[in-house]
């Protein structure tokens, strides 16, 4: 039988330094993502909040402590069986200048199916769906340096769906963006996830950015201080249907 698809910290630690001089990033963090759940990470700056999200994603290695992905413990695993897993089971979203400037939107939102093998037309035209999906249709040639800060980042967006990931984890995605194109992606961005049974899990300062997600937790000195969860989820419109 398949491994749920959660994803789970134990007494996760991180500190960065010398024993002159260490940084405690991460105190203890215990954490359970569902599948399907969003949850919006926030805290004041310096607070863990990018740490735990590379920490989860497999990006950091714990200092203590482990994290569970489908009953796999990513400590456990190879630095190239992690970024081999990190293609194939998690996408990303970050705050700007993720795409590639000379790659049309529709090859950069197929990167990730071209790098586990998909064949170029196949992994395009999947890209093309998703960014039809996401409002972008007729815009798949343009370069990111001819696509508004909103558009560019729904072709990240896309590019994070595009693969089917388990777990999206995205790092201020809005936060170069007004507040009216921040919404937008939160909106597709969520919807998105949702549609596809995806987790989500969103490192913002903005509390309407966090509203958009059905858990909310605080963080503070690298400890998760405090929990939430959100009454209204976002609208379940899935997206477009995409082979594994
Ligand atoms: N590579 C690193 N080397 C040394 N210290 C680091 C490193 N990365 C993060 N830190 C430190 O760890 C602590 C937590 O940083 P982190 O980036 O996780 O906080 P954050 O809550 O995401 O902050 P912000 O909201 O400002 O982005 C901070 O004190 C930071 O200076």
């Amino acid at each position: 039988m398949p491994e749920p698809a959660t994803l789970t910290a134990h007494a996760v630690t991180k500190t960065y330094g010398s024993a002159a001089a260490t940084t405690t990033a991460l105190a203890g963090v215990d954490l359970t993502i569902h599948p399907g759940e969003s949850v919006a990470v926030m805290g004041p700056s310096g607070s863990g909040k990018t740490t735990l999200l590379h920490a989860l994603a497999g990006i950091v290695r714990p200092t203590s402590g482990e994290v569970v992905w489908r009953g796999r413990r990513l400590g456990a695993l190879s630095d190239a069986d992690r970024t081999a897993l990190r293609r194939t089971d998690f996408g990303f979203v970050f705050q700007s200048g993720q795409l590639l400037p000379e790659l049309p939107a529709d090859e950069n939102a197929a990167l990730p199916l071209m790098l586990r093998g998909t064949a170029r037309t196949e992994a395009v035209a999947t890209a093309r769906r998703w960014l039809a999906w996401l409002g972008l249709a007729g815009m798949e040639g343009r370069r990111p340096g001819e696509l508004s800060g909103g558009q560019a980042q729904r072709v990240a967006v896309a590019r994070a769906m595009v693969a089917s990931p388990g777990v999206i984890f995205a790092d201020e995605p809005t936060g170069a963006l007004d507040q009216a194109s921040g919404q937008e992606v939160l909106r597709v961005l969520t919807g998105a996830a949702h549609g596809t049974g995806a987790a989500l899990v969103v490192v913002t300062h903005d509390e309407q950015v966090a509203r958009w997600c059905s858990r909310v937790i605080g963080m503070r000195d690298g400890r998760v201080v405090s929990e939430s969860r959100n009454g209204a989820a976002p609208a379940a419109t899935a997206g477009p249907v995409v082979a594994r």
